[in-house]
């Protein structure tokens, strides 16, 4: 193995956005392309991308792993050090790409110039074609520094800031950097770019995309979503903050709640009409209930305590499997109160149209039903109040929960278009299919919860039990009650 290839394979269990925390038993490079390196900067050697995966667990996800290679100096920015790139030369350092801005610079060239790159191939692997694709009218400022967001992400982020020619701050971006990479469309880009084509105030304005193409080891080349850039809002809160604040001190949420039921119809209402949608044909609904049966089953395994639940469970999805189902559209799904930014003079705009990572990329592309995005949300509505009852040790919030998801609901049911769907549908069909989702939901937390934060794993465990009850009247009431 290389010298970066042994260096990568210890680093790279480190990261948050690896899945699980083994090394690598055979780390192996897929591809890789390189980007230019800056001419005022002499410092820098080599800017490469690798696409890596463990070749011994295939069915694990292959990663994208910018790096730089600098010279050891004093500048050097040791937050992002990997380790002594030996193959590089004397005094030669291994520099995690996201942390250096050398990279961050040349992605936006790449985008802003619409650049391509045919990579070479590299000993052993294939080269990576790389195309950058401004948004058209998308203008590109001058780099001036970049920085990396903190914080529990499943990709990277890398906040740039630029400036006008005469020095003036312009728009800063937010580059994010897919880590796990996929052969077909991210429907972070795909979505986001149609809102944002569309006019949309509800998704930040996009400036653009990395698209590659790669030879799977498994599939032979394929193409996918490297990286996506759109404008960044400083300073601003994301909605489970403001949410939380508004819990725990008593400042009202119900406007703000209904609000964000409007904005939600509202991206609706518009994926419905730039994007596909498709009848619920009764294949489409045994495949929607079959995949809540297995994510279930899946769950049990994890949480063993959910077999006691089985019989409730399956008697909720298996009614959601009776009832009439309204058209079936791409929505955000995955949807909570941390996707959602409060922005000043915009109001709430929704970010990270990714979908669960937990269910495969072909299952996130097709068309869904936005009682999934609902359930999504009135759930997150629900771990305000578990967040703030695991660290008081008893029940708090739960009334709060309760009027939040009913200023929700009557904020979506205001839209024309949400109207229209109740009126074809009829409300208990929508009652019905908001609670099966709202619990698949939550039995998907269970899952999520067991792997990332056993601490609030009672979260979602609580909800099951209270959703498959036979007397949980929660969903139904709450369509009542916003009549
Ligand atoms: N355009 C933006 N403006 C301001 N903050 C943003 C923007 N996009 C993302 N963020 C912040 O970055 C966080 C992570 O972004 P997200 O798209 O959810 O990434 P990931 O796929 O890694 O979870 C968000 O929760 C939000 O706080
Ligand atoms: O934001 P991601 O796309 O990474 O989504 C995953 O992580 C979320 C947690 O950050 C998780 O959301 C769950 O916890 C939230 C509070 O932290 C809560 O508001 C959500 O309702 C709850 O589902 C999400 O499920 C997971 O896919």
């Amino acid at each position: 193995m290389s010298n970066v290839m042994s260096l990568l394979a210890q680093w790279l269990p480190q990261q948050r956005w690896f899945a699980g925390d083994q090394t690598p038993q055979q780390l192996e490079l897929v591809g890789s392309y390189e980007l230019p390196a800056p001419d005022d900067d002499t410092s820098v050697r080599l800017i490469t991308v690798a696409l890596v995966r463990d070749a011994a667990r295939p069915e694990t996800p292959t990663y994208q792993v910018p790096m730089v290679i600098r010279d050891v100096d004093a500048h050097l920015d040791t937050r992002g050090y990997i380790g002594a790139a030996t193959e590089h030369g004397d005094r030669a350092a291994l520099v995690d790409g996201a942390h250096d801005p050398a990279f961050a610079r040349a992605i936006i060239a790449l985008i802003g110039d619409e650049g391509q790159i045919i990579g070479a191939d590299a000993p052993g692997a294939p080269g990576v074609d790389v195309y950058g694709q401004p948004m058209p009218g998308a203008r590109v400022a001058e780099f001036a520094s970049s920085r990396i967001l903190q914080g529990e992400q499943s990709n990277t982020s890398i906040i740039c800031e630029l400036q006008h020619e005469n020095g003036d701050p312009a728009v800063p971006l937010i580059v994010k950097v897919f880590r796990a990479i996929h052969p077909g469309d991210n429907p972070d880009v795909t979505l986001q770019t149609a809102l944002a084509a569309s006019g949309s105030l509800r998704v930040p304005p996009t400036f653009g995309q990395v698209t590659g193409v790669w030879q799977d080891p498994e599939r032979g080349q394929v193409s996918g979503h490297f990286v996506f850039a759109q404008e960044f809002f400083s300073g601003v809160q994301d909605a489970w903050r403001v949410a939380l604040r508004c819990a725990e001190s008593g400042e009202d949420f119900g406007e703000l709640a209904r609000l964000l039921g409007e904005a939600t119809a509202e991206v609706h209402a518009t994926l419905a009409r730039v994007m596909p949608t498709v009848d619920a044909s009764s294949d489409e609904i045994e495949t929607a209930v079959a995949q809540m049966h297995r994510r279930f089953d899946l769950a049990v395994e994890a949480v063993p305590e959910l077999e006691a639940m089985r019989d409730d469970v399956t008697e909720v999805y298996a009614h959601a499997g009776t009832v009439q189902w309204p058209r079936m559209q791409r929505i955000h799904g995955d949807y909570h109160l941390g996707q959602v930014l409060a922005v000043p003079d915009r109001g709430w705009v929704l970010l990270d149209f990714e979908g669960e990572p937990l269910r495969s990329l072909d299952e996130r592309n097709l068309p869904d039903l936005p009682q999934r995005d609902l359930a999504g949300m009135l759930r997150s509505f629900d771990y305000v109040s578990g967040a703030l009852s695991v660290r008081a040790g008893r029940e708090v919030g739960r009334e709060w929960a309760d009027a939040a998801r009913d200023a929700f609901l009557a904020g979506y049911l205001s839209n024309l278009a949400a109207q229209d769907v109740v009126e074809a549908v009829g409300r208990d069909d929508l009652a019905a299919l908001l609670r099966a989702y709202e619990l698949d939901k939550a039995v998907y937390e269970t899952l999520y919860e067991a792997q990332h934060r056993p601490e609030w794993l009672p979260i979602p465990v609580m909800a099951v039990q209270r959703l498959s009850a036979p007397d949980a009247a929660h969903a139904a009431a709450s369509v009542e009650r916003s009549r």
